[in-house]
């Protein structure tokens, strides 16, 4: 071991019997430690190489910095943290649950209400619509009144709308209250992480973030359930599934009016004590002093760098680090959207059918097992987000989207190719449209939205196939043929794809939705939320989350409401081919902007953007070092700072 490193292995030695010492110390005087206003920090960074190599020089060494680690991770994290995170990501569960279970309801409603297209589509994209608006209202509503207010009235907005939902008797009454539901989305999608970053310590951020996805996709994965459980019940089902959500909401706002608000913003509106009792309960045992310090002084001198004057965006915008920040943020969001998340959701229980699932119901269960593999796979991204970082895991998990997307085009492809020939050509009765029975190949028949394709099966071999408009009021059946009435052809033997068409190479798309899954839940799911609620400074945070979350909204909703069409020109297959192509133009701007902020402290990381944004992911000194803060009476010194530069 070198001379500096064996220097360091004693002075980390030394540190941390101090630290001990002085927990013995604290433990008989409580206050006197905070009396002398200790405030020092040892920042020990080591990789885990020269973790090892401590050891490695004496067991002892190695026995005392567990013992020491252990105490420290014990006591880092009180449950309140927990708590709050918990409470917090209510709001992501609302967000998914009704963005969720609207497909669902859509199906009775449609029946029960006579709605046409126009006013499904209105409905259905309403509610995004609204949430992109309020998200970017949010922002101002964020850093006026406060992350906690704005959180409390999101869960009243949940709950509002929830209620007149469930009591609609119209469809005015059902788009006010969807509308009034997305407002509550959109103020939840931007303020929650915030929140949550904001009161967590440095080393669970990623995590406890990260768990705010994790119940957006188990709202979406619960509204599959619920859609499906009441799709049994035919009239008023739908009045159960658009008001369960009050629930969750009405616990969520009797939560928060017990819980705090974030310390950082208080602290920037000048509540200093009121912050310090904050901070000091979420951070358990520990002394806070340090942490309060580097907030406070990291506002002020921001104030000083930055100025005070002018609207925020145009200060983000002439100030060079979070101008490429805000580029970051808006730019991941837009990928996860245009990655087509929500195309691919929508339409797996179409995919599945492809596949050879031919029951309707049966879709709509199997739809709720897509839904549990998101869930699932983001699970995986919370474990892995503090063990690889943000940077490692968005990458990686949006590489994998890409092949996957490629798979599924190519499924989609193949099944085009092998498109069944249509054989009939039934007469179309008066008065009824022609277009769809000029069409000779299923392929053609499927890519326009007024027609379905009506056939039998010969052992594997399609037969006595048609082409004919489909029944508006259900998408289900034909409007008139033999494909007419849905209980009865099912008796006959004879088959209704809307959508789809029946080919042996199905398999292809359905191996692509499960890919895609797999790959986009742990990493491009959560990481666009979760790098976005720590690269702003304080003074920036609520704009900046405002404008991504504001882009993720608005291309949620071109992209849900351009597939269609696209698929209409471009056909399926190449409608996923495009969504590949976003993927991968979306890799390059990972790969070149990206910077890692796993383990930093939130006002360390404005830094990261100093230089030009392409040296963002460079720039990753950092990457792969487990940093530990450690206090120490009596001395300022951080471990990077000196000149033992070759433990790293
Ligand atoms: O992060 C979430 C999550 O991946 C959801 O499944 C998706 O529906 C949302 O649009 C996205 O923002």
């Amino acid at each position: 071991m070198s001379r500096k490193a064996s220097e360091n292995v004693e002075y980390t030695l030394r540190s941390l019997s101090s630290l001990m010492g002085e927990r013995r110390r604290k433990q008989q005087e409580p206050d006197a430690a905070s009396a002398a206003g200790e405030r020092s920090l040892l920042a020990a960074a080591e990789s885990s190489a020269s973790l090892q190599s401590a050891g490695a020089g004496g067991g002892g060494v190695g026995d005392l910095e567990r013992a020491a680690r252990r105490q420290f991770q014990q006591d880092e994290t009180p449950a309140f943290v927990y708590v709050v995170a918990v409470f917090s990501a209510l709001g992501g569960f609302l967000f998914g649950y009704d963005t969720g279970v609207v497909s669902g309801a859509m199906l009775l409603l449609k029946r029960q209400l006579s709605l046409d297209a126009l006013w499904q589509e209105l409905l259905v994209s309403s509610t995004v619509g609204a949430a992109a608006v309020s998200a970017l209202a949010g922002g101002a509503l964020n850093g006026v009144f406060g992350r906690r207010a704005a959180i409390l009235l999101a869960s009243a907005l949940f709950t509002a709308g929830s209620a007149v939902l469930a009591a609609a008797n119209n469809k005015e009454t059902l788009l006010a209250g969807r509308l009034v539901v997305g407002l509550g989305i959109g103020i939840a999608s931007m303020t929650v992480p915030v929140y949550i970053a904001e009161v967590s310590p440095p080393n669970l951020r990623g995590r406890l973030v990260t768990i705010n996805t994790l119940f957006i996709t188990g709202g979406q994965f619960f509204a599959s359930v619920v859609d499906g459980a009441f799709s049994y019940l035919r009239k008023d089902g739908w009045r159960y599934m658009l008001g369960l959500a009050a629930i969750p909401a009405v616990i969520q706002f009797f939560g928060f009016l017990f819980l705090p608000e974030s310390p950082r913003w208080l602290i920037q509106k000048g509540q200093t004590q009121k912050a310090r009792r904050i901070l000091s309960q979420m951070r358990g045992n520990q002394t806070i002093d340090e942490e309060y310090d580097s907030i406070k002084n990291n506002i002020e001198e921001e104030e000083k760098e930055v100025g005070s004057a002018g609207p925020v965006i145009c200060r983000m915008l002439s100030y060079p680090p979070t101008r490429r920040a805000l580029i970051v943020g808006c730019g991941l969001q837009m990928f996860q959207q245009l990655s087509g998340i929500n195309t691919i959701m929508y339409y797996s229980a179409t995919i599945l059918q492809m596949s050879g699932v031919e029951d309707d119901r049966l879709a709509i269960w199997l739809a709720s097992v897509t839904a549990f593999t998101n869930f699932i796979f983001t699970l995986v991204g919370v474990w892995l987000v503090e063990k690889v970082g943000r940077r490692k895991l968005t990458f990686g998990s949006l590489a994998g989207t890409t092949v996957a997307l490629l798979v599924l085009a190519l499924g989609f492809l193949l099944s085009a190719q092998v498109s069944p020939r249509i054989t009939l050509k039934p007469v179309v009765p008066s008065g009824q449209n022609s277009t769809c029975t000029r069409y000779s190949y299923c392929n053609e028949c499927m890519l326009d939205p007024d027609c379905g394709f009506c056939y039998k099966m010969n052992k594997s071999t399609v037969t006595d196939s048609s082409c004919v408009p489909v029944n508006k009021a259900s998408t289900n059946e034909a409007a008139w043929g033999r494909c007419e009435n849905e209980t009865k052809f099912k008796t006959e033997d004879v088959f209704w794809a809307y959508n789809f068409c029946p080919t042996p190479y199905s398999w292809t798309a359905l191996l692509g939705l499960i890919l895609y899954l797999v790959f986009f839940a742990p990493g491009m799911g959560p990481m666009p939320w979760t790098v976005n609620s720590e690269i702003y400074p304080l003074w920036a945070r609520s704009t900046g989350n405002a404008c991504s979350s504001g882009i993720n909204w608005i291309f949620n909703v071109l992209v849900s409401l351009t597939f269609l069409h696209t698929a209409e020109y471009l056909t399926y297959y190449g409608a996923f081919f495009l969504y590949a192509g976003f993927a991968g133009v979306g890799l390059i701007f990972v790969y070149g902007c990206l910077p890692e902020t796993k383990g930093k402290k939130l006002e360390e990381i404005e830094s990261l953007f100093d230089n030009r944004l392409c040296t963002c992911g460079a720039s990753d000194s950092d990457e792969g070092r487990y940093i530990e803060y450690i206090r120490v009476k009596g001395s300022n010194y951080h471990l990077s700072d000196n000149d033992a530069s070759d433990v790293e």
